[in-house]
């Protein structure tokens, strides 16, 4: 054992014991457990995961923690990079993150108990003073409102309300002791606003890009407003918000059917605001939105430029979520960069936990195909999904719609689905044609080409920053672009371990979300890969 290994086991040792004690048991016996330290090297410590989501979850919750623990252990701070080193063992993701919510709701109820012995403390004056910003909307000028052109959603101006649907039945699940809510009383619960039946937990593929999403849309929909209430998704178009919204709203129903659950998109909303001020009573709308369970808004960057309707939303945010309901919003952006968005209501999307979508990678894309090829019965050959997924990449609406495109042509046709069809069906949405095989070879010989370097240089031992750095894009590619396996990608670049190609790959795929140049370099290289 070298003297850094063994300095690395030592402080490891004692940070696991500070943080068996910050961790409640369960969580520490499951996230943290899992773990291994991999190098030590000044103040950056490198911790091996055994899954990308238990990566992604430590990353992203107890950084801190795990931190403190290094820090009490070597007296000194360290920076932390997570890598997930793939294990082959199999771990119940689900189990895991129950384990999580159970803990949370622990320390929530807690909260709760502390906050309620500080209320009975809370004098009189307290309570008569109201946050600045609690301003009666009785007083809304509603003449001006109407007169606010920019409230007015173009082409769905003044639409009729949603249309009203059921949920998918599925034989109600006992009502888990964390789910105490009492359900609204007000409206009747089959009034739940257009839950598309086929967005639902088991038809939404799973992948890197949406994995936290996916697994806190989960949390919330276990434990509705005990978790993380709001609960922001953000993304780009085609990307999945919509359908996670619809399966939170459909596994809250399924796990208790009296529950009042909603989904509006903000212009719907806007709209429906409009109509009852113009039908004299925006009383009945408020009661409509104020007096539900779970209340799930769709695209809020609408309501950017639309004063009033913030207006109206802020105190319907505010009655629900002091009465303890959940509150689920979707953006194409985070709160901070829709523009034109009061201060109040970017705070308030604030309070609970922000997640993002990213575009998926080519593996989820290919999957995403394949299960809806799966649920529609469609017969499409392998090579046809890899055609078309590795041509879109950043909308999962049109990938679906290509695929839909090509079963179309064939089945218009009376011709077998294959990758003549399907680039002839295809011909207008990739002008290319045919597409290029991608082999290992071609990356490395592009990327090379792009850094200046000798090919062999790829799958030499030299470890200059000038090769190794190319040498781990050229990994980090060959595993997105080919389904070339880790052990097979080692061997290309030098016979090298299976750990090093997913080391290079997590380590590209970590520094081009911070590093703009490096994201435009690696487009680049893709688009010459693909041409
Ligand atoms: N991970 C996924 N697994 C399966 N299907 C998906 C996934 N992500 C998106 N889809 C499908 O892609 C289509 C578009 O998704 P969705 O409407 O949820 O996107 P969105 O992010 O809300 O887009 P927009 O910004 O346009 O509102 C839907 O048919 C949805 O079922």
């Amino acid at each position: 054992m070298s003297a850094d290994t063994a300095y690395m086991a030592s402080i490891w040792q004692q940070a696991l014991v500070h943080m068996k004690k910050a961790f409640i048991k369960p969580l520490f016996e499951t996230w943290i457990k899992s773990t291994m330290p991999l190098s030590i090297n000044d103040n950056v410590i490198e911790i091996g995961t055994p899954k990308q989501f238990v990566k992604e979850w430590l990353e992203s919750r107890y950084v801190p923690i795990i931190k403190e623990a290094l820090k009490a252990a070597a007296n000194k701070d360290f920076e932390i990079v997570f890598i997930n080193m793939d294990m082959e063992e199999e771990i119940d993701e689900t189990a895991l993150l129950n384990i999580d919510i159970e803990a949370q709701i622990d320390v929530l109820q807690e909260e709760q108990i502390n906050q309620q012995q500080q209320k009975e403390n809370i004098t009189p004056s307290d309570q008569l003073s109201q946050p600045a910003e609690d301003v009666d909307i009785d007083n809304v000028d509603y003449l001006k409102y109407l007169d606010d052109i920019g409230d007015i959603p173009q082409a769905a101006a003044l639409a009729p309300s949603p249309t009203i649907l059921e949920t998918p039945s599925r034989p109600a699940v006992p009502k888990t002791k964390r789910f105490d809510q009492q359900p609204n009383s007000n409206m009747p619960a089959t009034e739940d606003f257009n839950l598309n039946p086929k967005y639902v937990f088991s038809t939404f593929v799973i992948g890197n890009s949406n994995r936290l999403a996916h697994a806190a849309s989960l949390a919330v929909s276990e434990a509705p407003a005990q978790v993380y209430n709001p609960f922001f998704i953000y993304g780009g178009v085609g990307l999945g918000k919509t359908h996670l919204m619809h399966a939170i709203g459909h596994r809250i129903r399924e796990n208790n059917p009296n529950i009042k659950v909603v989904y509006i998109s903000s212009e719907k909303f806007t709209n429906e605001l409009i109509n009852s001020i113009i039908s004299g009573n925006p009383e009945s709308f408020r009661q409509r939105y104020r007096n539900i369970d779970v209340l799930l808004v769709d695209d809020i960057q609408f309501l950017s430029k639309k004063e009033h309707t913030q207006e109206e939303f802020f105190h319907t945010f505010n009655t629900l979520h002091e009465a303890n309901k959940q509150i689920i919003i979707s953006s194409d952006r985070p709160p901070r960069e829709i523009q034109t968005l009061e201060d109040r209501l970017r705070s308030r999307f604030e309070w609970g936990l922000i997640t993002d979508i990213q575009p998926p990678d080519l593996e989820t894309r290919i999957a995403v195909l394949r299960k809806k090829a799966m649920i529609e019965s469609l017969n499409v050959p392998n090579e046809v999904i890899v055609y078309i997924a590795s041509r879109i990449e950043n909308n999962i609406r049109e990938l679906e719609g290509a695929l839909i495109r090509v079963v179309a042509y064939a089945s218009l046709n009376n011709q077998p689905i294959d990758i003549d069809l399907a680039t002839e069906a295809l011909k207008d949405i990739f002008p290319n044609g045919r597409p290029k095989q991608i082999t290992t070879e071609l990356i490395q010989d592009i990327v090379a080409g792009h850094f200046k370097i000798k090919l062999e240089d790829l799958s030499a031992k030299k470890r200059t920053r000038n090769v190794t750095y190319p040498r781990q894009i050229a990994m980090y590619l060959c595993r997105e672009l080919t389904e070339t396996s880790l052990p097979k990608i080692g061997e290309i670049f030098g016979g090298r371990d299976h750990t090093t190609v997913i080391h290079a790959h997590d380590k590209i795929s970590r520094e081009r979300q911070m590093d703009a140049k490096l994201n435009n370099t690696i487009k680049d290289l893709v688009k010459r890969i693909e041409s």
